[in-house]
Order: structure tokens, then C-alpha cells, then sequence
């Protein structure tokens, strides 16, 4: 699902700061997330955690101001609109359409480039029997379960090819023995495809589980 032909890089932030008005948000953050790393970004509530997430997808809202460059590799994605990113992102919800059946949800990731029904209806069988739910194409999403419904948005985000994961809070909603499965499932994919990852959470058993670099922001 991840293109294999391409070598993971990692993902640099480099000298960022983000303030809205006179408050500094984030302020020179440099961050380096090696291939296949999983650094944990943590603070109080309001701080900008999200907000850095954005800024990295380039999707930060208009009230903030930015410098700094986020790279991936060789690559400056600092000027680039969010879809020329490949970034994968997994929100607190999982957003699924509701209006589309779960293969429809799936195939939604894979890019235009990829033509033809046949060749888009294998990816989403491929992702699908990959994440243990073989046959669940044709159902609608109403019916799945909160952990199936988390699977198939993480497949949406696969089968786009992402260089990198950005993670805002995907586990919270789920209950306990949900949340361990889909945590492990993201975190073995994470580093399976060598992708940089930065994750999001209030949660030290998640932090626990990334097993790596936690990085603390403070408001
Ligand atoms: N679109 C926006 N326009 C203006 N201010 C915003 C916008 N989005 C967030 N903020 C403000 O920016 C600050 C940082 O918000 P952000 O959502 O990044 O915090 P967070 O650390 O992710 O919080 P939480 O842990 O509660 O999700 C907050 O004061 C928030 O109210």
C-alpha cells in the first residue's frame, strides 16, 4: 500500500514557531523523526499540539502565523499545498463517509494516478484482508464497530501512499482492549513502511507503547 519504491526519509521540522497575536505557540522547535520512529508530542490542553499538526500538513488556520520549514528528505514541503504532502493523518474521529460503503471509504485514499476499476477494487481487497476484514467491502460503515470503523479509516490513509503519519488523538475514543489492538495495529505499520510518525496524545500509556521520544509542549 505504501509505495515501496520509494526509500523512507525522515521527517525534519526545523526552527519552527507558530503564534497567534502576540502568544507563541510553538517557538524554534527543530525536530528530526527518523524512518519508522513514533515521537510522542504531549502538553496541556490548548497548548498547540494540534495546531503544529496542522502547520506540518499545511492546513493551518488563518489566525495563526508561521516560520520555520518542515521537510521530508530532500523534499521542502514547507510551501506545498496539503494533498502534494503525502502525509497520512488519523484524527480523534475517524470520519468516515457516510454516504460511501467501507470499499468506497477505502478507494477514496487511492490516488487519481491509480486507473481502472479492477486495479482500485484489489487495493482496497488487499487492505482490507490486511487488516482483518476480508470481505467487508460492499457493507456501509453504520454497521461496523467502533475498532472496524478505526480500521478502515487507517486503511484510507494507507492505500494513499503517505511518507509520513501524523496521529491527532486516534486512540481516545476507542475502549480499552480496542484502543491496545488499533494502537499496536498503527504503531506495527508505522515502522513495517519506515514511517515517520508524530502522534498526539494526553494518554502516558501511549506515550509508554510509541516507546520512544516524547516531546512536551507547554502553554
Ligand atoms: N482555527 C483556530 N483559530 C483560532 N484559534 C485557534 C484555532 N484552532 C485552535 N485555536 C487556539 O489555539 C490554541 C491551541 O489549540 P490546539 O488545538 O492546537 O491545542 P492542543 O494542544 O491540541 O489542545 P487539546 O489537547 O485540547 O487538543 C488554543 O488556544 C485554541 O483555542
Amino acid at each position: 500500500m505504501t509505495d515501496r519504491t520509494l526509500t523512507p526519509a525522515p521527517l525534519a521540522l526545523d526552527g519552527v514557531t507558530i503564534a497567534r497575536g502576540e502568544q507563541r505557540l510553538v517557538d524554534r522547535l527543530s525536530l528530526t523523526v527518523a524512518p519508522g520512529e513514533i515521537v510522542t508530542l504531549m502538553g496541556p490542553s490548548g497548548c498547540g499540539k494540534s495546531t503544529l499538526l496542522a502547520w506540518v500538513c499545511g492546513t493551518l488556520a488563518p489566525a495563526f502565523a508561521a516560520t520555520g520549514r518542515v521537510r521530508l528528505g530532500d523534499a521542502d514541503l514547507t510551501a506545498l499545498p496539503p494533498e502534494a504532502r503525502h502525509l497520512g493523518i488519523l484524527f480523534q474521529d475517524d470520519l468516515l463517509f457516510p454516504h460511501l460503503s467501507v470499499g468506497g471509504n477505502i478507494a477514496f485514499g487511492i490516488p487519481r494516478a491509480v486507473r481502472g476499476r479492477a486495479a482500485r477494487r484489489a487495493i482496497v481487497e488487499e487492505a482490507l484482508e490486511s487488516a482483518g476484514l476480508a470481505g467487508f467491502a460492499d457493507r456501509d460503515p453504520a454497521t461496523l464497530s467502533g475498532g472496524q470503523r478505526a480500521r478502515v479509516s487507517l486503511l484510507r490513509v494507507l492505500v494513499s501512499g503517505p511518507r509520513a503519519l501524523l496521529l491527532d488523538e486516534p486512540f481516545s475514543k476507542l475502549d480499552a482492549t480496542l484502543k491496545d489492538q488499533f494502537r499496536e495495529t498503527v504503531f506495527a505499520r508505522a515502522r513495517a513502511d519506515g514511517l515517520p510518525t508524530l502522534l498526539v496524545t494526553h494518554d502516558p500509556d501511549d506515550a509508554a507503547a510509541a516507546g520512544g521520544r516524547v516531546l512536551t509542549l507547554w502553554s
